[in-house]
């Protein structure tokens, strides 16, 4: 299909919208093309484009400085060579970036018609009648949806490589066929080693982007639509292709117009839905996420919540209803970007902008019978505005499909601003990368390492997606010159990380309650009608029946399913009705969680997964009764087929008989019994607690007189050997007086010799050992003290 043969005729728009855009080029963001490098050189580039041209301002980019002044300039002289932006003349003068909306737009003033919060969804719904032909792609048909829906089942994020044209040799080496790419030996640093070949989903070339969007959004956008979330985003160097590849421009609308063309082409062949589709426009600059689509002045984007469940406010939502109010939204983002003149890129994007659309839809129905889904009114407001309620029994499935533009990761540049812009792109666009190599290293080694998701803005924004959430694909754009071979080759082993990121995406529904409960009550009504039918198969004439033991005992089996099935829908009814019942309590709103719970057939499949646990568990005790069966005596070979019959309906009715007893004793004795034993547990509990807690006690004063006895050993011990040195010297000093005594005249021992007189000293010793040991004492009393206390007797 010819993409610009589709393009529409432009629609009635506001009256500040026409003048300031084109219809045509609504799509189309600057880009200057590749004329004569490539065999695309024949396209002709966009000669004009009020964005990229009209909207060059005088102005700091920084949010405070931004200056309400429109100073028209001339559009940026184009790259010699379009397509291989090369380091421009550092000399020449930059052109400065583009500031959010000035003061005079009234595009900004206020929000707009179909601002999300001021329509009723009700009202801009859209399907199949509403949809205009010129608002479609021509190329979604039956087999390409079927397709769509088959395609992306195992789960990876598809990684395509793109090579943007050069006019200068490339060194790499790019097979579309074999979907690999290498560097040329040449440029290899290590002469020595050949360069490693990577291959990918895809590996694209040239300038053609339709051939691109198929390839790499297609399936994404389609998913999207059949109720997954999807994001698809470039990552690639500064000038790589990144947003020539989301928005392109007249020639080659790029995949975010494709995409919007294949959403409107989805919904017209859907006759049996309708859709609410809201658009929004953020991007994150400099760690800040500011709304595109709201005026200047707005306070900036927050993100909320926890782990996987992340959101954003205030954050405008638009309600489109056709390609030109896609196109209108598109176009306000586009103005309010940031974008500047680099070294590298003529409009270069200081920003990740993420463009999103929020798809809705139920089955087309009469609304005004209908009832709201009870729980509703009362839960949380959505941020972003109402949306569409499940109706009439009807469930609304909900997906979004995000399109993002990455800023550029890039060496210094020659300008101050520019380079703490890149400081700020470089540092997310890392976390980014770890973030990948955490999830990358998680999935295939099947750890659980903490990913460092709140490190930047985009990536906490990406957590539910990066978390399994969404389906997935990236683009990693590629500059081909030599000079740029470090920067891709790091693009490279990005791409290379992220292939290995393992996605669980699933579709996101809410159910009307009372259709579920109706759903649930049909259903038991079935069951209970396929139950009795096989009780009264099972009372059948024994000549009827001849049932082996193990087709019994599968009956047998199949009956206790359905009872089991039966008795789960009748518990899951009670809790629905539980929680329809809270809605008259204001003061209490319902549990959105709850209402989800008892409404996701998901959580359904989970219940029912419990239960045949539960139901294979008796099966197991079902199989040791066959055993004992089996274990009986066999029938003699010419026993009569009645006497067969008999013995068979008697076993069965043992087994039946085994099973109600074992039922019985759960209902009967195993409640009752965990009963008493929680009765007891409360009583002696508290007992328990005092006896362990004196037990502490006598344990802590064991370990004191356990420390004061080892002390008082200790100090024996040492007194013991002065004790022992002291009788040495005293029998020394016996021996010595003695001689000395006989000869002269020393005071007797009984009178107090005068202080120095060896005398003196002898009587000192003596008396040392003979003292008590007052460690000995201290522990003794301590002991006694004990005892009195703990009431034990001794000491
Ligand atoms: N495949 C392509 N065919 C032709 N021209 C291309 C192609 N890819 C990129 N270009 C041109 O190269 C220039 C830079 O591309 P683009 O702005 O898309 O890069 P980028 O990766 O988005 O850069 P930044 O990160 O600085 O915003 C533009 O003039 C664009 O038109």
């Amino acid at each position: 299909m010819n993409s610009t043969a589709n393009e529409p005729q432009p629609q009635p728009q506001p009256q500040q919208t026409k003048r300031l855009l084109r219809p045509s080029s609504l799509f189309t963001p600057t880009r200057t093309l590749s004329t004569s490098s490539s065999s695309e050189s024949s396209r002709s580039s966009t000669p004009f484009n009020p964005l990229s041209t009209a909207r060059k301002f005088k102005a700091s980019l920084s949010l405070e400085a931004r200056t309400r002044t429109i100073v028209k300039t001339k559009p940026p002289a184009l790259p010699s060579l379009s397509g291989t932006p090369t380091k421009k003349d550092p000399a020449r003068s930059k052109t400065p970036g583009t500031p959010r909306q000035a003061e005079d737009d009234p595009l900004q003033d206020d929000r707009s018609e179909m601002d999300v919060s001021r329509v009723d969804p009700e009202d801009v719904l859209i399907d199949w009648e509403t949809v205009e032909p010129v608002d479609i792609s021509g190329e979604v048909d039956e087999n390409f949806l079927r397709a769509a829906k088959n395609s992306d089942k195992n789960d990876k994020v598809l990684v395509s490589i793109r090579v943007r044209p050069s006019d200068v040799s490339s060194a790499w080496e790019a097979q579309m066929s074999a979907k690999s790419i290498k560097l040329l030996p040449q440029h290899h640093r290590n002469a020595a080693t050949v360069p490693p070949l990577f291959h990918f989903d895809e590996i694209l070339t040239g300038s053609d982007n339709k051939s691109v969007y198929n390839a790499v959004a297609r399936n994404h956008v389609c998913a999207a639509m059949d109720g997954y979330n999807s994001v698809i985003f470039a990552y690639g160097q500064t000038a790589s292709g990144k947003t020539f590849t989301l928005s392109g421009d007249d020639d080659q609308p790029g995949i975010i117009p494709r995409a919007m063309k294949d959403v409107f082409a989805c919904i017209r062949r859907m006759p049996a839905r309708e859709y609410l589709l809201r658009c929004s426009y953020l991007e994150i600059y400099n760690e800040t996420i500011h709304d595109l689509l709201a005026p200047p002045s707005a306070p900036t984007v927050q993100l909320q919540g926890s782990g996987e469940t992340v959101w954003l406010t205030p954050l405008r939502e638009e309600v489109v209803t056709s390609l030109a109010g896609v196109r209108a939204v598109i176009a306000r983002g586009w103005a309010a970007r940031r974008t500047a003149s680099t070294d590298w890129n003529d409009r270069s994007s200081r920003s990740h902008s993420v463009f999103r659309v929020v798809i809705e839809s139920r089955e087309r129905g009469d609304t005004s019978g209908g009832r709201q889904t009870p729980g509703l009114p009362s839960r949380p407001p959505t941020p972003g505005g109402p949306r569409l309620q499940s109706i009439g029994g009807r469930s609304v499935q909900t997906s979004v499909l995000s399109l993002i533009d990455l800023a550029g990761s890039e060496k210094a540049t020659s300008d101050k601003e520019r380079t703490r812009e890149g400081k700020f792109i470089n540092t997310s666009l890392l976390t980014l990368g770890s973030v990948i190599s955490t999830l990358a290293e998680n999935a295939s080694k099947g750890k659980s390492d903490h990913v460092p998701f709140r490190n930047s803005k985009l990536t906490r924004m990406l957590q539910p997606s990066l978390s399994g959430d969404a389906r997935i694909s990236v683009i990693c754009t590629l500059n081909p010159d030599v000079n740029a071979v470090a920067e891709s080759t790091s693009t490279l082993l990005f791409a290379q990380r992220i292939k290995k990121v393992q996605l669980n995406a699933k579709k996101k529904e809410v159910v009307d309650t009372d259709a579920l409960l109706e759903r649930y009550r049909q259903e038991i009504e079935e069951l209970k009608k396929r139950l009795s039918e096989k009780e009264k198969e099972a009372e059948a004439p024994e000549k009827n029946r001849r049932l082996s033991a193990r087709e019994q005992l599968d009956e047998s089996k199949a009956m206790k399913d359905l009872n089991a099935r039966i008795k789960q829908l009748t518990n899951l009814i009670l809790t629905s009705q539980t929680v329809g019942e809270n809605r008259g309590d204001e003061s209490r709103p319902a549990s959105p969680s709850k209402v989800d719970f008892d409404m996701t057939p998901y959580q359904l499949q989970q219940e029912l997964l419990s239960a045949r646990r539960e139901i294979e568990s008796q099966a197991t005790q079902i199989l040791a009764l066959e055993v004992a069966l089996l274990a009986r005596p066999e029938l003699p070979p010419d026993a009569p087929e009645s006497e067969k019959d008999r013995l068979l309906a008697e076993q069965a009715r043992n087994i039946r008989e085994l099973e109600m007893v074992i039922k019985g004793y759960e209902d009967n004795l195993g409640a009752p019994l965990r009963a008493v034993r929680e009765d007891v547990e409360r009583e002696w509990g508290a007992r328990l607690a005092t006896e362990e807690a004196r037990h502490k006690e006598a344990e802590a004063w064991a370990a004191e007189l356990a420390r004061a006895l080892e002390k008082e050993k200790k100090a024996k011990q040492q007194l013991e050997d002065e004790r022992r040195v002291l009788a040495a010297f005293v029998t020394k000093f016996d021996s010595l007086t003695a001689g000395l005594s006989s000869s002269s005249s020393l005071p007797s021992l009984s009178s107090t010799p005068p202080r120095g007189h060896p005398n003196y000293l002898l009587r000192v010793c003596r008396r040392s050992l003979n003292r008590p040991c007052a460690w000995i004492s201290a522990a003794c009393v301590q002991s006694r003290a004990y005892s009195r206390r703990s009431g034990t007797a001794g000491g």
